[in-house]
C-alpha cells in the first residue's frame, strides 16, 4: 500500500503533554476525541501499564506500538471500559469520564474490535452486520424483523467503505480473515463509533489480507472516525498512522507523528534499539 492524501491541518494529530520525546505539531487545535492522562493499571503487585498519557483525535489513526507483555490489551481494556484505572483519568470529548462496563463506553462511541471479531461464524454475514440491533418492522407487540431492509443497509454500508461482498447471505465463517475484519470494522462505523478500537487487525493475516484490513482502516479515518489502531508490526502502523506510541513495559517510551518519523525509526524503537545491538553483538560472539 502506497501514500495515501494527507490529513487536513485541523484534523492533524497533536503534541501530548509529558509524554516522552513528544513533539509538538504546529497549527494542533483540534479537541482529542479520546484522552488517557497519566493513567496507570495495577493488578495486585502487578502494574501492568504506567503514567500513560496519549490523545487520540477524530480523523487520525493512532498507532499503539508494543512486542509481548507491553500492556497493549490493558490498555484496550481501559479505552473500552473493560477496566478501570488504578489512577488517572480517562477523557472523551474533553469531559472525564469512568466507564464500568463495555456497553457504557460503547453508548459514548467508543466501539472495539477484538481480535476474536465477536462474530458468529454460521450466521449470515447480514446477521451479523447487525447482531442485537436488526432493524424492525410492525407496531407492538407484532414487531418482526425488516430482513430486508436489513440487508439493504448492510450493502450499502459495506459498499460506501468499498467492500463488496457478493453474497451476504454467505456464513461469515467462510469469509477470509480480511473480510471479517472489514465487516467487523464497517458495522463499528454503522453503529456511530466516534473513536475505532482495533486490537491488532492484521497479525493473523497474510500480506494481501492485511492490505485489505489497512485500506479499511483509512476507509474509517477518512469518514472522521478517530482509530486507535493497536499493533506489534511497525510497518503496518507506519502505512496509516497518523501518530505513533510506542509501548514498552508498561511505559509509554517514544511518540512520533506522520511526517517527522521514518519507518526504521518505528523499527527501530519497537525492537528497542540498544537492545537490538547487544543481542546482535551476543549473536557475534556466539558465531566467533
Ligand atoms: N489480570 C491480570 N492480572 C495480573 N497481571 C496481569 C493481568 N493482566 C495483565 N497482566 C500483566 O500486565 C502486563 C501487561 O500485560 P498485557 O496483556 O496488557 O500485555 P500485551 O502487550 O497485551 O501482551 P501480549 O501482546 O503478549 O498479549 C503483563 O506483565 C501481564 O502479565
Amino acid at each position: 500500500m502506497s501514500e495515501y492524501p494527507p490529513v487536513p491541518d485541523h484534523q492533524r494529530a497533536g503534541p501530548v503533554a509529558g509524554a516522552p520525546g513528544a513533539s509538538p505539531v504546529p497549527g494542533e487545535d483540534v479537541r482529542p476525541a479520546l484522552e488517557l492522562r497519566s493513567v496507570s493499571k495495577a493488578f495486585g503487585s502487578v502494574l501492568a501499564i504506567r503514567d500513560i498519557t496519549l490523545r487520540v483525535d477524530p480523523g487520525t489513526v493512532t498507532c499503539v506500538l508494543g512486542d509481548n507483555g507491553a500492556g497493549k490489551s490493558t490498555l484496550i481494556k481501559i479505552l473500552s471500559g473493560v477496566h478501570q484505572p488504578t489512577e488517572g483519568e480517562l477523557l472523551v470529548d474533553g469531559e472525564v469520564r469512568s466507564f464500568t462496563t463495555p456497553r457504557e463506553a460503547l453508548a459514548a462511541g467508543i466501539a472495539t474490535v477484538f481480535q476474536d471479531l465477536a462474530t458468529v461464524p454460521l450466521m449470515s454475514v447480514w446477521r451479523n452486520f447487525f447482531l442485537g440491533n436488526e432493524p424492525m418492522r410492525g407496531v407492538p407487540p407484532l414487531r418482526f424483523l425488516d430482513a430486508r431492509t436489513a440487508r439493504a443497509v448492510c450493502r450499502d454500508e459495506l459498499l460506501a467503505m468499498g467492500i463488496d461482498i457478493r453474497d451476504l447471505e454467505q456464513p461469515v465463517g467462510t469469509l477470509s480473515g480480511g473480510e471479517r475484519q472489514a465487516v467487523a470494522i464497517a458495522r463499528a462505523v454503522h453503529f456511530g463509533a466516534k473513536v475505532l478500537i482495533l486490537d491488532e487487525p492484521t497479525s493473523a493475516l497474510g500480506v494481501k489480507q492485511s492490505g485489505v484490513v489497512l485500506k479499511y482502516v483509512l476507509q474509517a479515518r477518512e469518514r472522521g472516525v478517530a482509530v486507535v489502531f493497536i499493533t506489534h508490526n511497525p510497518h503496518h502502523a507506519y502505512l496509516v498512522g497518523d501518530r505513533f506510541y510506542l509501548l514498552n513495559r508498561g511505559r509509554l517510551t517514544d511518540e512520533f507523528v506522520r511526517g517527522r518519523v521514518v519507518r526504521e525509526d518505528l523499527v527501530k524503537a519497537m525492537a528497542g534499539g540498544a537492545e537490538l545491538e547487544a543481542l546482535a553483538h551476543e549473536l557475534e560472539s556466539v558465531n566467533r
